[in-house]
């Protein structure tokens, strides 16, 4: 293993004894030692060194106490190397003015005349500082690197209908601002995708995009995942945790499926989001976030701020701009394309000499209504991929579709279109569950919002 580097220290002391029984203190430890009796030169010396440590007096003239001239250095040290670790040297008695050094930044301070011991273990503890310090600096450029390939990586946005093209060019003019979006739409219809998008054209592009799944957050544990919390602050907190806002800091927060939120969480969002700052549970300190905020939902939002299920504030807090995905269904002209498309990837992705799709099999593809949206014809493709053996999938390959779609269930005697079936399984089963909404949706596998939009397409 390579050794690691010798430390570099600089004593800065207008008295020469102090300076060489320190050089030889500090030597005997291993660090490579510089002096320096002339605080002049402190400029020139730390701008052309990278110290790890500077060992600096409070008082250069003996005529003075006031620390005066040692706190201009600092600051001075402090503005060409905001990271330097500066441990000031002060009389013994002069607590207060050490004090006040710590707050203009220093690491430490040491009392003369000082104890060997103690000496050393203070610059040993403030060294250890200087490498996290580093570990941080290190850590946050390889995240920036990591982010930016991430970003790139990202699956591309396809489509296009009259209705995509518009999505497009929403996106465009939203990204470049630092406005919150609500981006509306059923399950699957790329709602997380057009977040990234924006992301990945705005300005933050380079920070993190931190998406939470807003359904999946417990009432107990969502301020612990959103503001983090101090170890301690709950019996379960082991140790410190940043939350999920502030690790989006700089960068854009995506709250998906924000539609499921409590009135009581709403409300502690809307104050996050109003401040525009948090304080991790256990904590009393306030942290400052900077966020472009992005908020998606399968669920009639403006229909909940009506039926008083969701706070019409914190509705207009986060849709500055509202982007809205139509069903897979209402833009078939997309389905040749996002088809063609999976079919390649999973070929590839399974080895498989699969090619094409058969004129047939798009039909059956255009006619299905996807209730689970493009990520269901993702799913339907990898299917086909996986059990084909030729090299076009035929209407064969997607017979699954129809042996899935509620008419399985029903009697014989029923019409065979499509639309005709699903306006039947939905009055039978809104009968069966006496026009309760979640429990009807529940069992005819679709959301809120679907069902609402075909209670209404229907007339039921
Ligand atoms: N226009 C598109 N072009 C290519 N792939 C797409 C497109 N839209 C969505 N997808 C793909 O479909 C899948 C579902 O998309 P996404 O997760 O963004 O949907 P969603 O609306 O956020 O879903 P949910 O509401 O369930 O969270 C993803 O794999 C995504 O990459």
């Amino acid at each position: 293993m390579a050794q690691a580097a010798k430390k570099k220290i600089l004593i800065v002391d207008d008295n020469e004894d102090v300076l060489w029984a320190l050089k030889m203190l500090l030597k005997r430890q291993g660090w490579e030692v510089s002096t320096e009796q002339d605080p002049r030169r402190i400029p020139f010396l730390v701008s052309q060194h990278a110290f790890d440590l500077i060992l600096l007096d409070m008082n250069f003239r003996e005529d003075t106490t006031s620390g005066k001239e040692g706190f201009e250095w600092l600051a001075k040290i402090l503005e060409i190397d905001p990271q330097a670790v500066v441990i000031m040297i002060t009389a013994y008695g002069d607590v207060d003015t050490a004090v006040q050094a710590l707050k203009a930044g220093a690491t430490d301070f040491v009392l003369k005349p000082w104890e060997n011991e103690k000496l050393i273990a203070t610059l040993q503890a403030a060294l250890k500082l200087r490498d996290s310090y580093r570990k941080v600096e290190q850590l946050e450029r390889k995240n920036e690197q990591l982010t930016g390939i991430i970003n790139r990586a990202e699956v591309e946005m396809l489509g296009n209908s009259a209705a995509m093209q518009k999505v497009r060019m929403l996106i465009d003019k939203v990204a470049a601002t630092d406005a919150n979006v609500l981006i509306l739409g059923e399950n699957g219809t790329g709602k997380q995708l057009v977040a990234k998008m924006i992301h990945r054209q705005s300005r933050r592009s380079a920070k993190p995009f931190i998406g939470v799944d807003m359904g999946a957050v417990s009432e107990t544990l969502f301020e612990s995942e959103l503001f983090g919390h101090k170890k301690g602050a709950f019996t379960d907190a082991k140790q410190d945790r940043i939350g999920q806002i502030e690790l989006a800091h700089g960068g854009t927060l995506f709250l998906d499926e924000i539609g499921n939120l409590s009135l009581a969480l709403q409300a502690k969002l809307l104050t996050v989001l109003q401040d525009r700052r948090i304080r991790r549970l256990g904590s009393n300190d306030w942290i400052d976030i900077d966020v472009r905020l992005i908020c998606a939902t399968n669920m009639p939002l403006h229909e909940m701020v009506k039926e008083g299920t969701f706070r019409q504030d914190l509705l207009y807090r986060i849709n500055t701009v509202e982007i809205y995905l139509p069903p897979l269904r209402e833009r078939i002209e997309d389905i040749p394309l996002l088809a063609e498309h999976f079919l390649r990837r999973f070929a590839q992705k399974y080895r498989k000499e699969v090619r094409q799709l058969s004129a047939e099999a798009l039909k059956v593809l255009k006619t299905y209504s996807w209730p689970g949206n493009i990520r269901e014809l993702e799913h339907a493709i990898e299917r086909a991929v996986i059990m084909a053996d030729k090299h076009t999938l035929t209407n064969d390959d997607f017979a699954f579709l129809q042996k899935a779609a509620p008419s399985a269930k029903l009697p014989t005697d029923l019409p065979l279109n499509l639309e005709e079936l699903e306006k039947q399984a939905i009055a039978q089963a809104l009968k069966k569950h006496q026009g309760n909404i979640s429990q009807t949706a529940k069992e005819l596998g679709i959301t809120r919002a679907a069902l609402y939009r075909r209670i209404e397409k229907y007339g039921l």
